[in-house]
């Protein structure tokens, strides 16, 4: 997962675009990056690390303008080495720079065409670059010297007609504004929000709407899937409707662990729908697994406290802290190779012995991805005496892989992955394993918002809206993109030409 921002302001930016940033860094620990436009130059500032690393006074000095755009970054496609940090830039037209939050599906087909078609030269392997040459590209197409809102949008339906997957896209054209748009299943967020001042509006777009409040801009509606929204520097907002069929399917996994619980993504108030996840859960535990004897509901922190609290609440039984989170250690999910989440999940959490001791535990997480988590923290409540260890997931089996824009590219590295629940049970040592229905999650996050009557839910189900995933693109990704074949690749960063990246110091 990725976090953008873009921001039209009236006063320099650069300090809202960092506080965006930081207010999104839950959703990409890799690379950070702004660029803003200072009169007619562009200034950026991007490397690999996380926000209050990447940029230093001097850089945040460097970075003038009334607007600009940033991202921090998650891999899914592509290497993690600097020179893929977003955003990315290309001169021509006008000078366009761009930010990107998924997958794109056909990136391999669209390099070779943009080639064939425009000789455009894509010198990283990430689909971001793609997509940013196809803009440009279908851009220059409008043979427009003073660009309008009609051909911006006319630019982003035709981009829609070529590519496919998943993407939210915040774009700064110099000169002319900032443009963003979403994809035709709105399966990425992304949302709207403004600031009024003396001098006029102020805008916002921004993956989540966290970054809009703590900015101190108002919330104004997310942008709905396929829809575009252009931004003029002087402040003037259009928008339109740039899909042919656009549908509402957004991903489930933004509430189950993404997100954080105090965005509202697509009118959906993430902390409720995973207080209602816990609903669910405790329900199903009540309803079918009395017999188990749990003395304590404990969850593992951080992203399933509020499931967990809520699960103590159904099934009437006390919820203990038992874990102790070391704040200072990113999220262990999204961090790249297995080597280093492993080690990172003793690092960041502790038992508090107490709480543990000769009583029967229910850890409660919000999802059971490779199984590293769950078994490492299995072990550590019966290292602090527990006497059984039982575990819930708020996610169902998550059996196949990811395409739009979550890092999990590999079935055989998933634990679910062609296991029943008693195997994945056996394997992270258990004393029992309850996991979410599908058809129960579905409703508990839908329950804040009945519109909304699909989800994206292809980890759970195999079943990929976009209709273009078949084994042998899974076989490609899972080769290109395994634990393994990441190892190799990202072992040559250095060598990396960092083009358009300022001097790093
Ligand atoms: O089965 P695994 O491969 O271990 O992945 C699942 C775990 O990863 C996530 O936690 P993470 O540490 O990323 O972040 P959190 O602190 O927000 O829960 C998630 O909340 C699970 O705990
Ligand atoms: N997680 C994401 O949204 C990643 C965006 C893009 N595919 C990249 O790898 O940089
Ligand atoms: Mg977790």
């Amino acid at each position: 997962m990725c976090g953008i921002v873009g921001i039209v302001g009236k006063d320099p930016v650069n300090q809202a675009l960092y506080d965006a940033l930081t207010m999104l860094q839950h959703r990409g620990q890799d690379a950070a990056g702004i660029m803003t436009v200072d009169q007619d130059t562009l200034r950026l500032r991007k490397a690999n690390g996380l926000v209050r690393d990447v940029f230093h006074t001097r850089h945040m000095h460097r970075l003038q303008g009334r607007v600009g755009i940033g991202h921090v970054r998650y891999p899914t496609a592509g290497s993690s080495s600097s020179a893929e940090a977003q955003p990315f830039y290309v001169n021509s037209p006008f000078g366009i720079a761009m930010a990107h939050n998924g997958n794109l599906t056909n990136a391999q087909e669209l390099q070779e065409q943009l080639f064939a078609k425009a000789r455009r030269h894509i010198n990283t392997t990430s689909d971001s670059e793609v997509l940013l040459n196809i803009f440009a590209h279908e851009l220059y197409q409008q043979h427009s010297l003073q660009l309008t809102a009609d051909d911006v949008f006319a630019t982003v339906s035709r981009v829609h007609r070529q590519i496919r997957g998943a993407y939210a896209v915040v774009a700064m054209i110099i000169g002319h504004g900032v443009v963003a748009f979403r994809d035709p299943w709105g399966i990425r967020p992304l949302a709207l929000g403004k600031r009024e001042t003396a001098q006029g509006n102020e805008w916002i777009v921004a993956s989540e709407s966290v970054a809009i409040d703590g900015t101190g801009f108002t919330f104004v509606r997310d942008v709905e899937p396929g829809e575009a929204i252009y931004i003029s520097d002087e402040g003037e907002l259009f928008s339109r409707q740039c899909a042919d069929n656009p549908q509402h399917v957004p991903c489930i996994f933004e509430y189950v662990y993404f997100a954080r619980p105090d965005s509202t993504i697509d009118k959906i108030s993430v902390y409720a729908s995973r207080v209602n996840m816990g609903q669910k859960l405790g329900e199903k535990i009540k309803r079918d697994y009395s017999h188990l004897d749990i003395d304590v509901v404990i969850p593992i922190p951080e992203t399933s406290c509020d499931i967990a609290l809520e699960m103590a609440n159904v099934l009437g039984l006390p919820y203990r802290q038992g874990f102790v989170k070391n704040r200072y250690i990113g999220r262990t999910f999204i961090m790249p190779g297995q080597t280093q989440r492993r080690k990172s999940v003793r690092r960041k959490l502790n038992a508090i012995g107490a709480e543990f001791k000769g009583k029967n535990v229910l850890l409660v997480d919000d999802s059971i991805v490779r199984g590293t988590t769950s078994e490492q923290i299995i072990e550590m409540a019966r290292e602090a005496g527990a006497k059984k260890v039982y575990f819930a997931s708020a996610a169902p089996e998550i059996r196949f892989p990811n395409v739009y824009g979550i890092d999990m590219p590999s079935a055989n590295e998933l634990i679910g992955h062609g296991r029943e629940a008693s195997e994945i049970n056996d394997l992270i040592k258990a004393d029992g394993l309850i996991y979410q229905d599908l058809d129960d999650l579905i409703s508990a996050v839908q329950k804040e918002n009945p519109t909304v009557e699909r989800f994206e839910t292809s980890v759970f189900s195999g079943e990929y809206i976009t209709g273009d995933i078949n084994q042998s693109y899974l076989d490609r990704l899972d080769a290109a993109r395994n634990d393994v074949a990441r190892n190799g690749s990202d072992q040559g960063e250095d060598a990396n030409l960092e083009l358009h990246n300022e001097d790093d110091d």
